[in-house]
């Protein structure tokens, strides 16, 4: 059987945050692997090290020990084949450009004509619904469209991984379901990898392909789930299957085990 070769490996990755009043080990020892398509969520209690382990993959944090490599390279700092999205949109976003100079300001450091560059922001604004808004200014619009706009610039980068750090936290329930469904359908329709941080449960469940669910820090996987739902997923039947409730209920259980000291 020929061997498989993930996109994404992290291998006994270990942080600790180096204090006055000594070390605070945020990631004991983790390990995982992911392959290039796929939609990942990776769940966790509070403060058990997910945005520390994201920043680790993206090359943002240097690891205690342990490493990650993506397509075979380690990872020592930044690199364009990842692209971030963060729970803070209106952070993100630069007040005095328009939607569209948002979108475009990443793409100037790519070797690309300025053809080609307007053809991706305007594919990119499209995929996300926002044609329309282009030539608006972030604080002009809805928090939801703001976050819509973050993804746009993410995907226009045409990275290998999307990065998300639960980045619906911050708006309210109608939104966050759009949203969702535009992330599913973003990795459906153009096969966009997704590696999705969120400590929602059922979020976790309703998105992925695969749950990674952490421990309680120093952080360990508690577990790694398939998630044996129907692709075609909807946030009114699917939420509403047996299964569905079975493997949220089962996450849900997982996490309390986290929880509990070791
Ligand atoms: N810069 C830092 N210096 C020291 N300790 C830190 C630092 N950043 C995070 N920590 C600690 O590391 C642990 C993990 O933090 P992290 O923010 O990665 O967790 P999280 O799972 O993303 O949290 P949340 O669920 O609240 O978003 C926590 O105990 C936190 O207090």
């Amino acid at each position: 059987m020929a061997e498989r070769n993930p996109m994404l490996r992290v291998d006994n990755l270990r942080k600790v945050y180096e204090s006055a009043k000594g070390g605070v080990e945020a990631i004991g020892d983790l390990s995982f692997t992911m392959d290039a398509g796929e939609l990942l969520c990776i769940v966790g209690p509070s403060g058990c090290g997910k945005t520390t382990l994201l920043k680790c993959i993206a090359g943002l944090l240097r690891p205690s020990g342990g490493q990650v490599t993506m397509d075979g390279v380690r990872v020592t700092g930044p690199t364009p084949s990842m692209a971030l999205v963060f729970q803070e949109y209106g952070r993100s976003l630069y007040p005095w450009l328009t939607v569209r100079g948002n979108v475009e300001l990443p793409l100037r450091h790519k070797k690309l004509t300025r053809t080609q560059r307007a053809r991706l922001v305007t594919d990119s604004l499209e995929a996300v619904g926002l044609a329309h808004a282009a030539k608006s200014h972030p604080w002009q619009l809805s928090g939801g469209m703001q976050q819509r706009v973050a993804i746009a610039r993410a995907i226009a980068y045409e990275p290998e991984i999307l990065i998300m750090d639960e980045p619906f936290a911050a708006v309210d329930a109608q939104t966050r379901a759009d949203l969702e469904d535009l992330v599913r359908d973003l990795h459906r329709t153009r096969g966009v990898s997704v590696l999705f941080v969120t400590h929602d449960i059922d979020e976790s469940v309703y998105l992925g392909e695969r749950v990674l669910v952490l421990s309680a820090s120093p952080t360990r996987v508690q577990e790694t789930l398939d998630v044996d739902l129907p692709a075609d997923r909807d946030q009114i039947t699917t939420r509403a299957l047996p299964r569905f409730t079975e493997l949220r209920t089962h996450v849900y259980g997982q996490i309390k085990r986290a929880k509990e000291p070791r």
